[in-house]
């Protein structure tokens, strides 16, 4: 089964439109496989929100010295609390949203004339890039909303058992004068009123589900909350709140709202409506300016490890998907073209090795007098190029033919670069056939999203080192012919249908640092261009 088409209908829909339940299963197994032994990355999350109900309105009469009979007291309920999403720079992940929030409801009305409290909105605090969707009708995973809930509640009952359970939820009445109430004309009066009163309701929220909420939370939104007139009430003047998602039940009425010329001591009052309630999914998309893909073992860690200089914690080892997740680094070029670790003879080895060299030299005590940040270097250099140009890369996890139908990590990490403007691929180039890797990994990068192999700019070939490692002319020979081959498949097969360039082809040798530079200038440019791009 290869789906195409948009990421929601990748992800549950089948092409004739049924949910397919298997694969929204499969999918949650390799998630799951993703999260193993990373305790906290999630990017991807379903919640349920449920907004706060309205508070009861009140029966009650007042009650003074000399005044025999008072006039109707009961104050209205309160308003439930709205929810609210809002983007923060402070997260990086999805793990810290519960899936179920439940608002405040509002505060119930009491004699003399008081009136409930409004509930506190509630605000959902999201990491910036995150996108928002309401899930459809039709998705499996959607909790019941208000009005599904409360039929759920009626299953089994007659009518005259329903009729009776829907008053219940909806009137409050004076002590002892429930059945009397019901006899009258006026509360039928009053009763029918409020069922108009829903049904404009009920019809207002049906048209807000036809435009499902959609947000896509880019970037961090300063909303002036003095300035802006649609701010709720109760909240600091400064303090930001977001986008309005699920909007809390309204409070009830008290008995003096039914005081008529008929009806001189109304003894009913309504209780609070239901919050509204909603499922959204949450989706994560990091914003690295490049995006490394590759097949498992290509070396996409080891080169992050080195164009940071080993600041870059993303765990390197000999095997099929090491990386688990997503792992995003900043690269910081120097004004002369080098950056963090280009000079260094340091081999960026399995983090195994590493450790256990660190280990050794730590006991030997070589890290007794290395020297700190303030000391001069011990050659005497003192010439320091500053930073000119900065940009984040994201390592990812390992990419395989199929990966679209869950094969290995699935491909569901891709949304992570999804909007990166420049898309690297590594490649073995050791490998007896570096080519069919390209062609696999850029059919992958269709299928998770049609058009998405455009944003590729740069072939990088690794490993490099190991091709002429026996040193005879015959070895150089053959790897020369093999990057030929490779550049020619990339002529032929990669060009880039805008601007008719052929990809940049570049051999390096990531855990040996050779040739970076180069790789890095590349880079430099593709996320200089798109910068320009976007400001234009
Ligand atoms: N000889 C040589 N070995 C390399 C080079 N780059 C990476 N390796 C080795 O290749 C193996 C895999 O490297 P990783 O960086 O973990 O590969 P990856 O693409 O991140 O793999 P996954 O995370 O599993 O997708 C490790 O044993 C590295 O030491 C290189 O330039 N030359
Ligand atoms: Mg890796």
């Amino acid at each position: 089964m290869h789906n195409v088409g948009s990421r929601e209908t990748q992800q549950s829909t089948r092409e004739d439109g049924e949910v397919d339940v298997v694969a929204l299963r499969r999918q949650r197994r390799t998630d799951w496989k993703r999260r193993q032994g990373h305790e906290t990355y999630l990017d991807h999350a379903i919640i349920h929100l449920r907004a706060g109900k309205g508070g009861d309105g009140c029966v009650a009469f007042h009650r003074e010295k000399f005044v025999e009979h008072g006039p109707p007291s009961g104050g209205s309920g309160g308003a439930g609390a709205d929810i609210y999403i809002q983007p923060t720079a402070s997260l990086t992940t999805l793990s810290y949203i519960p899936t179920r929030i439940v608002a405040q409801a509002g505060g119930h009305g009491k004699g003399t004339w008081q009136n409930g409290k409004n509930g506190p909105p509630t605000i959902i605090k999201v990491p910036v890039g995150t996108v928002v969707r309401e899930l459809p009708r039709d998705d499996p995973r959607r909790a019941l909303d208000e009005f599904e809930w409360e039929e759920t509640q009626l299953a089994g009952l007659d009518d005259e058992g329903r009729r009776a359970a829907l008053r219940k939820r909806r009137w409050v009445h004076y002590p002892t004068y429930a059945e009397d109430n019901m006899q009258r004309s006026e509360f039928g009066d009053a009763e029918r009123q409020v069922y108009r009163e829903e049904r404009q309701w009920r019809l207002q929220r049906r048209m807000r589900a036809q435009h499902p909420i959609y947000l896509d939370l880019d970037k961090l939104e300063h909303t002036d909350a003095a300035q802006d007139v649609n701010a709720p009430l109760g909240l600091p003047r400064n303090q930001q709140y977001g986008h309005l998602v699920a909007r809390g039940g309204p409070g009830g009425v008290g008995n003096p709202h039914f005081l008529s010329q008929d009806n001189r001591s109304p003894k009913f009052a309504t209780r609070g409506r239901d919050g509204e309630r909603v499922s959204l999914s949450l989706e994560l998309k990091l914003l690295a300016d490049v995006g490394l893909v590759g097949m498992p073992n290509a070396g996409k860690s080891t080169l992050l490890r080195a164009l940071t200089g080993g600041r870059a914690r993303t765990e390197i080892a000999g095997y099929a998907f090491t990386t688990l997740n997503p792992v995003v680094a900043v690269v910081r070029v120097r004004g002369d073209g080098t950056f963090d670790g280009w000079d260094a003879d340091t081999v960026y080895d399995e983090t195994r090795v590493e450790a256990a060299r660190d280990k050794a030299l730590m006991e030997r005590g070589a890290f007794a007098d290395a020297p700190t940040r303030n000391h001069q270097r011990a050659d005497g250099e003192t010439y320091k190029p500053l930073e000119t140009f900065r940009f984040t890369v994201a390592d990812n996890p390992g990419l395989i033919s199929e990966a679209s139908d869950n094969v290995g990590l699935g491909h569901s990490f891709l949304r992570s670069i999804e909007r990166s403007p420049a898309l690297v691929y590594v490649v073995d180039l050791s490998a007896a056939a570096p080519w069919d890797e390209l062609r696999v990994l850029k059919e992958e990068l269709e299928k998770y999203k049609p058009g998405m192999s455009a944003q590729a700019k740069m072939v990088v070939a690794n490993k490099a080192d190991l091709l002429a490692a026996a040193g005879s002319a015959e070895a150089v020979a053959d790897a020369k012919a093999k990057l030929s081959r490779l550049e020619e498949f990339v002529r032929t097969e990669l060009v880039d249908r805008e601007s008719g360039r052929a990809l940049d082809v570049v051999p390096i040798s990531a855990k040996f640092n050779m040739n970076l530079r180069k790789a890095v200038e590349l880079m430099q440019r593709y996320v200089e261009e798109a910068r320009v791009e976007e400001s234009a």
